[in-house]
Formats: C-alpha cells, structure tokens, sequence
C-alpha cells in the first residue's frame, strides 16, 4: 500500500471486534558460503517423544465437549458446534506443501506512515488524563476514559504483510464503548505504537529527546509522571528466588542447534567450561543453574570470543543469562572500576527490550548475577519519574537496561555517554527493529558518540526472527556475525500443549468462564485484542467471581506493575492482558495461556504461548480461532502447531488450505517458515542491509544515517 492508503487506513471508520456483554448474540454462521554446523545441544539426536493427544485427552480439559471435528464443512457450523474443540482428532501435517517462505509484502509505505505520523508527543501525555478507575479484583472497574484521543488499540494488524500492516488507529470516547477513528491533524497524530504497546512517539526535530513512553520529559505535554516503583528487595534470598526447572528441562539437549557464520567458537557443554570467575560462579549456582541450556551452551563461547551474535531460541529457555554471564565476564575479565556518582554515566553495557516489565526483569537478572561484583546494573523505563531515573543512573551505572523512549531521553538530557559502549543488546531483538522501535534504535546507534558496530559487540535476541528483520539487522551488526538457531527459528516450544478451538466472537466469554472454572486455581494468563477489551473482560470475570487482575498500556505504570505483582504472587489467579504481556515475561507457575483472541501475527502468537512451559516445565495453551477473523492465521498456526508435534484440528486444515495462495503475503508472519540465518537461504542481504520490499524510502534512508 502507500502512502494514501495508510491515509486512508486512518480515517476508515472501524467497528470494534468486541461486542459488550449484553448485545445479543448473533453469531449465526461461519465459522550460503558460510560455515554451517548442525548438531544436537549434546549431541544426540532428536526424540520427538510421544504424541500428545492422550496426554491431552486425559487431561478433561472440556470434559463432556465433543472432541470430533474431522469435517471439512466445520468451520461453516453455528457456533454451538463451532465452539467444540477439534483436539484429539486432528492429524499432523508437514507435509502438505507449503510453501517454506511466504512473499514479502511491500511496506515501505508503512515505514513513510510511521515517520508522518511521528511528529506528535500527544500519545504520551494524552493518556495518561483522565483514566477510568479500576481497581482489578479488588474493586470496580471504570471503564471510562475520556481523555484517550490518541490512543491506538493494539493487536488490530489484520492486513498487510509482516511489515505493513497498518493498523485502525482507533480512540476510545466518552464512555469507553464509542470508538471514534482518528483522521487527526498530521501534527497530533501520534507515534506507531506497536504489538507490544509502548507507544514510540518522536518530536522530529529532536527527535532522540522524545518520551516515548511517560510524555513526562520537556518536550512533551501533559501531566508530570510521579510514579517512583517501589525498590527491589535487597536481601540475597530474594535476589536468587527461582523457580525450579521443569520435568523436560534435560529435553532441551535434544533440540537441533544451528550456527552460521564464520569460524564460530565451539559450543560448550558445562558452565565449568566457560571459564568464568568465582564470583560469577558462586552467583549461578546460587541461582539454581547447574546445567547449560542449548542456546546458553553456544551463545556464551560466542559472546566470550567477542563476536557479534544473532540468537534465536525457543521460549524460555535462558536466552536472559545467555548475553548477561559472559558480558559480565568480560567486564570481570577487564577489570572494570567500580561506577561512581557523576552527573554524565558512561555505561559499557546497554541492553533494550520493547516493555517496561520485561526490562526490569532483565535488570534483575542483571543484579542478581552481577551480585557481589564492582558492576552496577540500572535501570530506567518509561512511566515512572523521570527524576528518578536520573538519580539511578548517577549514582553510577556499568549496566543499563532501558525501554527504548526513555533511553532515547536520558541520553538527550545528556546523563548516558555513550563511548564506553562495548556491549550493545537487543532483547525481543525482531520487536526492537521492528516498524514501532527499528527508527528509534537505528537513532540509537547513529547517537553522537556511540561506537560503531565495528568497535562495539552487539547482541541481539529473541524467540522469532522474521527474515525481514534478520536483514535489518545487518544495519546494526558487524559482517561477520554469527547466528544460533536453536530449533526451529519462530517455532513453539515444545513444552506448551496447544489446543486451538473453534469460537466466535459471541461465544468467547461462555467458553472462557468455563475452561477458567475448569483450571481453578491454576496461573492463567488471557491474552485478548485490545487495552479496552482487557479491562472489560477482567471486570466480567470478577462479576463471574473469578479472581483477575488485568495489565494493558492503558494503565498507569503503578497498576501495570501492581496487576503483575497480584499475579505473580499469586492473589490473582487470572491476569488479562494485551500483547504488551506477550514478551519475555518469566512468572512462575504459569500453567495456561488462553488467547481469548488470536493475535495478529504468529509470532505473536509463539511469545504470547511462551509464558507458558518454560524452562522444561509444561504448561497449556488454549486459543480461540474465530473463522470470521482469524483465517489469516490458520496456515501459519497449522505449520507451527505441526512443527511443534501438535494435534492440527481437521477442520483448521480445512481453513489453512481453503485459503492458502501460493506466494501467499499475507497479514500473519510469511516468515514463520524461516528456518535458518537468512545469509543462508536465497535471499541475499544488499549492501544496505536492506531486502527490497522492505527498504526504506529515501527519506528515512537519510534519516537513518
Ligand atoms: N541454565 C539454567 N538452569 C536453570 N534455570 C535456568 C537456566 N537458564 C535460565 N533459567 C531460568 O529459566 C527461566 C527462563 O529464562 P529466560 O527468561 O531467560 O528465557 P528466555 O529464553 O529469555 O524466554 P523468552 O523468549 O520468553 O524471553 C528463568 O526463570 C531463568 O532463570
């Protein structure tokens, strides 16, 4: 599309997906050259191990539910069939055809959407005023939410490619229940705002000065930021309170490793191996860690070489302490001085991740194996005071770990120098390159002062890595980079048992409430669309007498992190949640992950299920497909449920082949099929970095450099 198509995308009036609760139901129908290693993790070969049908069968999840759904002619039955689960009856399928790479769509018009619609800091302020109260479990909701003009519903990316799509730039009004599109004025528009939700707004001519996620820095408008979180515990239990690992952790030796790239290091096979000092010794066994996971076992000889390196490996399983160990090694390793109070801090570390809560978990990691040494880890996000994240940063800081937008501030207010860079990290690395963050980090490297890829390490990590973005990534890599794939690069993790259900939209809340009452007490996280709908269905829950707490970008950073603490601990069994939940969050004892509703791309959908199952322990994820939206979706989650030696649901394959169109550029993720380092395949990375559906234009060209 271009440019007056994303205008147009704008301005279309949009209903919402969501009907509020007491609208009738009237769902009536439809459902290269390099050097290439391919290995097991220790060397043995892969055990697909059983199928889970039975596991699943016996679990009696839907007891009582037909479990037969072999007809083609399913998707197209009313709803009180369509809600029947077509586990247990379907069959596997790799090998269909399927194509193994989609066509890229072209979305360079995207990226001239972005930078136009990037010259506003109105996101930031404007939602912050005038929030309906909600008080999750313990109280009432208000749905309300007048002052949200801006706002920008996540997960709508129903159309375009990986890249491209543009999503319905929506605003909720007055009550809360009127959407209002939102033309807007080219100067209020707001920044994209992507899957994960932080909102990445600009002010153009300064532009590395913008708060991306607070508006409460000078250049913005609106209410100050106050919030101050609450400071971590100190004492050294809790530093190291873990979780244990699960029953398939020792699986993990038998996942494929892939690594490309030249001359890479050899993998190694005990934490003993690495080398590291006592300190650091002491830390990992401290936290439980006895046994190297696939991606830690290649990724730290790399890191530790000095290379640059691209990983991707399945959720959970440590990609975290993968990066962090052998950074803290080398900064051991080369004597770095305890940081001290000065009003400029010149970090040798920076690591960034799209969330709030996701960074401040990797913080304290970075603490807990940082504990006892010289190095001082921060970190600083948006939402909170910004005073406060500079009186962190002050008091000293060899670690920084920042969301991207007050990154961006802290280096304009000039309290980070960025030329003691050494290492460069980009966790969610394919979110942060991607249309909502990729213009903020390529301004990140471009920062007076930062080293150049050749003089820093840069490190990037994630569970997906769509090929588009592997190509991006060169922009911010050295030539010679290595790339680790552990399994199947975007694939699920085999330790989640997924089960896809055929519901509409009008029948989603019955089934929820019934799988919940089903779960009892058992940590689930509800996945839906939209900030709006999230607090929507907790409210229904609680009024079900469900204890749930919600989380989305709407909320003041206070209730964000107050929802995960409920949830964390355990107060609220059910957390609600957009897709700024999706990403890296590590809470223990997650048992089920509900996608109330499908999200918009499969990655998506890899992240949002990757809460559960970690680190060898199992866990459950049910989704809800609803013929009338989710189509898009149904070849790409037919190839991932199959990869991940799933049942497929007949009636899903039905829907992946009734709508499958070879070189299919699609809304959902073409690269799900993307197995290797791109620099492999027939794609070839141009000297830009740069496929050429997915080149910028000229004008971000020029300010991309
Ligand atoms: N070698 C290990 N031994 C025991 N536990 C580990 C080991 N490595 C990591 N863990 C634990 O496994 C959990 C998941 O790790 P982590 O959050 O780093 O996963 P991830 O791969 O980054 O996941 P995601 O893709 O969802 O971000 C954490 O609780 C972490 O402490």
């Amino acid at each position: 599309m271009g440019d007056e198509d994303w205008e147009a995308e704008i301005i279309k009036p949009h209903m919402p997906s969501y009907v509020p609760v007491f609208e009738k139901d009237r769902y009536s129908s439809g459902a290269n050259g390099d050097t290439f290693n391919r290995t097991t993790a220790s060397s043995s070969e892969m055990n697909d191990g059983p199928s889970r049908r039975d596991h699943f069968m016996r679990g009696g999840f839907l007891s009582g539910r037909s479990m037969g759904n072999r007809d083609a002619g399913e998707s197209n039955k009313r709803e009180n069939t369509s809600t029947m689960g077509g586990f247990g009856v379907g069959k596997s399928f790799g090998n269909r055809g399927f194509s193994n790479k989609f066509e890229e769509g072209d979305s360079s018009g995207f990226w001239r959407g972005f930078q136009d619609g990037n010259d506003s800091e109105a996101s930031g302020s404007s939602r912050r005023g005038g929030r309906g109260s909600f008080r999750g479990c313990r109280g009432g909701f208000g749905l309300g939410n007048p002052n949200r003009e801006y706002e920008q519903d996540e997960g709508t990316q129903r159309t375009g490619g990986p890249f491209g799509s543009r999503r319905p730039v929506l605003s909720g009004a007055g009550n809360g229940d009127t959407y209002q599109s939102r033309s807007g004025s080219g100067s209020r528009r707001g920044g994209y705002k992507g899957l994960n939700e932080e909102v990445i707004t600009s002010s153009g001519k300064n532009s590395w000065k913008s708060e991306a996620e607070g508006g409460e820095s000078g250049d913005t408008q609106g209410p100050k930021v106050t919030y101050i979180p609450p400071p971590p515990p100190e004492d050294e239990d809790s530093i190291f309170a873990h979780y244990q690992t699960g029953i398939n952790f020792d699986k993990y030796d038998t996942i494929l490793v892939e690594v490309s790239g030249h001359d890479a290091p050899p993998a190694i096979l005990t934490f003993e191996e690495a080398n590291l000092c006592q300190t650091l010794n002491n830390n990992i066994a401290k936290a439980g860690y006895t046994k190297l996971t696939p991606v830690q076992k290649y990724s730290i000889p790399i890191i530790l070489a000095g290379r640059d390196l691209m990983a991707c490996a399945q959720t959970g399983s440590g990609k975290t302490a993968a990066f962090l160990l052998p950074i803290l090694a080398h900064m051991m390793h080369d004597g770095i001085t305890a940081s001290r109070f000065k009003e400029l801090q010149e970090p040798e570390c920076i690591i960034v991740a799209p969330t709030r809560e996701l960074i401040n978990q990797i913080y304290l990691e970075a603490r807990k194996f940082s504990f006892g040494t010289c190095v001082r880890a921060v970190v600083i996000y948006g939402g909170t005071q910004l005073g406060y994240s500079i009186r962190q940063i002050v008091q000293g800081c060899n670690i920084l770990c920042a969301t991207p937008g007050r990154l961006m501030d802290i280096i304009g207010k000039e309290k980070i120098g960025l030329r003691q860079v050494k290492y460069l990290v980009l966790d969610e690395a394919d979110r942060m390159l991607d249309m909502g963050f990729g213009p903020e980090m390529k301004k990140l490297i471009s920062c007076p002062g930062m080293p150049s890829k050749e003089q820093r390490q840069t490190l990037m990590f994630s569970a997906t890595f769509p090929e588009e973005i592997q190509r991006l990534a060169g922009e911010f890599l050295k030539s010679n980079y290595l790339f680790v794939a552990v399994g199947q690069v975007g694939g699920a993790c085999r330790d989640v048992q997924q089960t896809i259900l055929q519901v509409g939209q009008y029948s989603k809340r019955e089934k929820l409430v019934e799988i919940l009452r089903s779960i009892g007490d058992e940590r689930t996280m509800v996945f839906v669309e939209t900030k709006k709908k999230a607090d929507f269905i907790a409210t229904f829950l609680c009024q079900e007498k469900i204890s749930t707490t919600s989380t989305n970008g709407d909320r003041e950073q206070r209730e964000r992190e107050q929802a995960l603490g409920d949830f964390r601990c355990g107060k609220c069994p059910v957390l609600v949640a957009t897709s700024v939940a999706a990403r890296g969050l590590d809470i223990e004892n997650v048992q089920h992950v509900i996608n109330f509703d499908l999200p918009s791309t499969i990655d998506e959908y890899v992240h949002r299920i990757g809460r559960t199952g970690r680190c060898g322990n199992t866990g459950r994820a049910i989704s809800f497909f609803d013929p009338e939206s989710d189509n898009h979706l149904a070849q790409p989650l037919v190839k991932v449920l199959s990869d991940a030696q799933q049942d497929v649901p007949a009636w899903l394959e039905e829907i992946a082949f009734s709508t499958y169109v070879p070189g299919f550029s699609g809304s959902s993720r073409g690269n799900v099929f993307a197995s290797v380092d791109t620099r492999k395949g027939k794609s070839t990375l141009n000297t830009a970095g740069f496929s050429s559906s997915q080149a910028p234009n000229p004008v971000d060209d020029e300010s991309w450099d």
